[in-house]
Formats: structure tokens, C-alpha cells, sequence
């Protein structure tokens, strides 16, 4: 993790791994000029010394966006590199969802570019940035713009200082259940709307407002959602005063997961994970967990799987940091799908040789990754072939006793954390997944986002299901020793037997 003495050193590295690149750097020095935004600018000390100064004025007298030659571009999602599509390219300006034959788009980034700079300038950088407020780095995504818009202008992003999510050492969790020493829980759900979508939808409505800003012809944004999406888009674009619209399945959705700041408008911009530039937010959870660890790579990452976009960007995220050499490998990744909403499950136990075929998603107390027929189907099949990944499933039983042992150690998870859970149960009883093996579960949503289901199972109130961690209320009559006799029952109960 970044230490603070990294502020108060020398500057970071400013040679560039191969000076005989197409590209050398230009004046002024972007290396030069990104440590002075974010290692030599001090915060004003009083308001009275910089009296109209926010830290978009500072990040605006320290432009840094014109000075380097990193890009990126849409195209066509692993297209085959003899085939038409390999030529096929857009600007990220365009508005384009789709390749000509109809497949899914990636971002490229100028690879080549971002190869003059070895491994450690980019630990070094990345970890610079961490618990800042410098102006847009001081969110875990934009601390990394470089490898996410790096053509967008500072001053047209969009955020919340998003990112940067604990990653909670689950020790007595790992210690009780799985016999496990080195298990941890990567909150993304700790953010501003309660999920990981955030990661994503301030990339996405950051280049609408650019669009905007350019008087490109964008009205709106609009998603279909299960919630937590719609939730990060309506407070995305409200921040920005840009018009949104979500659609959401009539009577499926926890209040909680969406709130109630989406605006009404004509919505010409698509913010479900199809769009890719969400992706690029995404992946930035992987570049985090690495920073995290000081830059050591985890043996397993486990995440839950629905609409399998953040599948693949986790995968984009290690990979790039393997290409880029701050790190020497990847994880092995393994999706958890409901089993009641497990298309991608069964394609993997096929194989992955027959052609997928969709399923009807029944109800599963995992709401979000409710889905049978997932967009981002071909990104997750790639992702897993890569890193050597597993795809494994959850019964509701499952999942919502994971939760329920889960938060009995101290966590507070969300279904989708209990579907995660519940395959890392599954491979360890296995012996997939061993006593030592550092294993990272993404946390996907805040607890608070689905009580209901924590209370219906605590309550013993679910039609069908044991509930076999359930720890209802105790009613108790308002005198002392009705009291005093539940107190001593229950601390009897706990008592360490001889
Ligand atoms: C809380 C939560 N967890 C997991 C997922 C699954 O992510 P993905 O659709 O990228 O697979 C979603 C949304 O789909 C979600 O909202
Ligand atoms: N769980 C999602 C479903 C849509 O996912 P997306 O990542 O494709 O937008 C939601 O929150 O709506």
C-alpha cells in the first residue's frame, strides 16, 4: 500500500523503460507534471490563503491531460486477427455498442505506449495517489485514468472518489469454517450507492458529460437493472445534472437497492455493463487488490457472476497488470453463479464446448444476478479459459447460510457475497482451494442493500429453507427478571463447556 513517505521522497522514477519508442514523451514531461499534481501540490493550508480554490481549480492550473500520448480506442471484442474485424476500430467518442457482425466491443488502450514506462513507475504512481483529494485521483479509479480514459479531460469527469474499498482480512471467518489462514473479503459494495457499480458508471457518465460538454447530440442515459446499476447511474448523472432513465422489473427489486434519484428524460446512452467503457471502472477492484497486497498476486479471486461483465474486468485488470510487469502472473479466477440462475455454470460443466444456451432465471435471494441469458457471456468464457478459472454454483440453502455464518463472525454481506462464499466453501471441501492459499472473495453490495432477506432468515420465515444459522429475536416481558432469566439461559448457552 502506498506509505507516506512516498510523498516526502525523491521524484518517481522519470525514465521510461525503452527511450527508443515511436512515442518519446513530450514537453512538459508527463511524468514530471504528474508528480507535481500529485506529490508536490500542497493543499492550501487555510481557506483565507486560496480563498476561491476548490480541487477542481487546482486540478485545472495543473492540467496534465494534454501532455501525454496514452490512448484508447472501441474494438471489436477478440476478434480473430486475419479476419475484417481485426481493422475494424472506433473512437471512444463515437456512441457504439456493438462490432459490425453484431459482437461485443472492448477498450484497447495504446498498449505500446504505456510500455515506455516500466513496472515500478506505474506501482509507484498508482500508489502515490492513494488516500489523496487531489483532483481526480483521489478515486480509486481515476487514480489509475491513465489505464482507464486517458484522453479525458480532468475537468469533465464525474465522481465520487469512488474505489479505494476496504479489503477486510477475514480471519476468524477463514479460521472457523474453512480452515483457512489467509482469506480475505474485498468490500466493493462500501461505496457511494451501495454496490461496485459505481467503479464503472463514473467512467460511463464521465464521457457523456464530455459528449455533452462537446455538443454531441447525447440527451440522456438509460439502463435496464435489477438495482444496483440503475442506483449508480441516477447518482451519477445527478451529480452531473444529466437527465437518466432506468427500467426495472415490476415487484423484484429491494427498495433499499435503488433510491430514488434518477431523473426523467429522453435517454439516447446505454450504461448496462454491454457498454464497455464500464469495464474499464470495473477493472480498476483487480489493480486495487494487487496495491493492496503491495503488489503480491492472490492464488484465487472468487466473484459472483450474472450479466458476466465484472467477470471479465477483473480478469482485464490483472492482465494488464501482468503486461505492464508490476506484477509476474494472475490469479485464477472462479464465478459464482446462483443455481438458480446458473447459465454460465452449465456451460462450464459442458466443457465449454456446446454452444451456450440461456436458462430461465428463477427467483434466487441473489436478485441482481437473477439472469439467464447474460450480455457479457463471451468476455466471461474468455476470462476463465485465461486464468485458468472455475465456474461453481450456489442453492439458495447455500448461499443464505454462507451469509448468515458469514455476518456470525463479524461481516455484513449481501446475497451475491453469499453465493461468492458458498463456492469457496464448495472448493475448499474439495480440495481445490487450500489452508494457505491467499483467496480474495469480492463483496459485490452492501449488506444494507438486502436486509429483508437477513430478516426473513433470522425470523425462520422463509417457506422451504432451514435457515440453520438463524438467530431470531428473543421477545422478552419489560420487568428485570424476565430479563435477567433470558440472560442467563443465553449466557449459559455460550458458556465454554469442561
Ligand atoms: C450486487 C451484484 N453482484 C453481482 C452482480 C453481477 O455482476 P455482473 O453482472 O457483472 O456479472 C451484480 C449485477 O449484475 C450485482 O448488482
Ligand atoms: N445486477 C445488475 C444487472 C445489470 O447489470 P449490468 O452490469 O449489465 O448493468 C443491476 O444492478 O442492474
Amino acid at each position: 500500500m502506498a506509505s507516506s513517505s512516498l510523498f516526502q521522497s525523491p521524484p518517481l522514477s522519470l525514465k521510461p523503460q525503452n527511450p527508443a519508442s515511436r512515442h518519446p514523451p513530450t514537453k512538459p514531461h508527463f511524468a514530471t507534471t504528474i508528480k507535481c499534481v500529485s506529490t508536490s501540490t500542497p493543499p492550501p493550508s487555510s481557506s483565507s490563503e486560496h480563498p476561491h480554490h476548490n480541487i477542481r481549480d487546482e486540478a485545472r492550473r495543473h492540467n496534465t491531460t494534454h501532455s501525454h500520448h496514452f490512448s484508447a480506442r472501441y474494438v471489436p471484442f477478440n476478434a480473430d486477427p486475419s479476419s475484417a474485424a481485426a481493422a475494424e476500430s472506433y473512437s471512444l467518442d463515437e456512441i457504439v455498442y456493438r462490432s459490425n457482425s453484431g459482437g461485443l466491443l472492448d477498450v484497447q488502450h495504446d498498449m505500446a505506449a504505456l510500455k515506455n514506462y516500466d513496472g515500478k513507475y506505474w506501482r509507484d504512481l498508482f500508489d502515490s495517489r492513494v488516500g489523496k483529494t487531489t483532483w481526480p485521483y483521489g478515486s480509486g479509479v481515476w487514480s489509475k485514468k491513465e489505464w482507464v480514459l486517458p484522453e479525458i479531460d480532468s475537468d469533465d469527469i464525474v465522481s465520487a472518489f469512488e474505489g479505494n474499498s476496504n479489503l477486510f482480512w477475514a480471519e476468524r471467518y477463514g479460521k472457523q469454517i474453512l480452515a483457512m489462514n489467509d482469506l480475505w473479503v474485498k468490500h466493493c459494495g462500501i461505496s457511494h450507492t451501495g454496490s461496485f457499480k459505481d467503479l464503472g458508471m463514473t467512467v460511463l457518465v464521465s464521457q457523456v458529460n464530455r459528449l455533452r460538454k462537446m455538443n454531441r447530440p447525447v440527451v440522456g442515459v438509460g439502463c435496464a437493472s435489477t438495482g444496483d446499476t440503475s442506483a449508480a447511474l441516477s447518482a451519477y448523472c445527478a451529480a452531473a445534472g444529466i437527465p437518466s432513465i432506468v427500467f426495472l422489473p415490476a415487484n423484484r427489486i429491494s427498495g433499499s437497492a435503488v433510491d430514488s434519484r434518477s431523473h426523467s428524460g429522453a435517454a439516447d446512452y446505454l450504461a448496462n455493463s454491454l457498454n464497455s467503457l464500464r469495464l474499464e471502472g470495473q477493472k480498476t477492484a483487480a489493480i486495487e487488490i494487487l496495491q493492496q497486497f503491495d503488489w503480491e498476486v492472490p492464488d484465487w479471486v472468487i466473484v459472483p457472476g450474472g450479466n458476466l461483465g465484472n467477470i471479465y474486468a477483473f480478469y482485464k485488470g490483472f492482465h494488464m497488470c501482468k503486461e505492464l510487469g508490476l506484477v509476474d502472473r494472475i490469479p485464477r479466477l472462479v464465478c459464482a453463479q446462483a443455481a438458480n440462475a446458473n447459465p454460465l455454470y452449465l456451460h462450464y460443466k459442458s466443457g465449454w464446448d456446446q454452444e451456450f444456451k440461456p436458462v430461465k432465471a428463477n427467483t434466487t435471494f441473489a436478485s441482481a444476478i437473477q439472469i439467464g441469458d447474460p450480455v457479457s457471456i463471451d468476455r466471461a468464457v474468455y476470462a476463465l479459459k485465461k486464468s485458468n478459472g472455475i465456474v461453481e454454483e450456489a442453492t439458495e440453502q447455500e448461499l443464505m447460510d454462507a451469509m448468515a455464518q458469514a455476518d456470525s463472525t463479524g461481516m455484513f454481506i449481501c446475497p451475491h457475497t453469499g453465493v461468492a462464499l458458498a463456492a469457496l466453501i464448495k472448493l475448499r471441501n474439495q480440495g481445490i482451494i487450500g489452508t494457505n492459499d491467499r483467496t480474495v472473495v469480492v463483496s459485490t453490495a452492501h449488506g444494507l442493500k438486502f436486509t429483508q432477506s437477513k430478516i426473513d432468515y433470522h425470523s425462520n420465515d422463509i417457506k422451504d429453507l432451514a435457515c440453520k444459522y438463524a438467530n431470531p429475536p428473543v421477545q422478552v416481558k419489560a420487568d428485570f427478571g424476565s430479563v435477567m432469566d433470558v440472560l442467563k439461559k443465553y449466557l449459559l448457552s455460550k458458556a465454554p463447556k469442561n
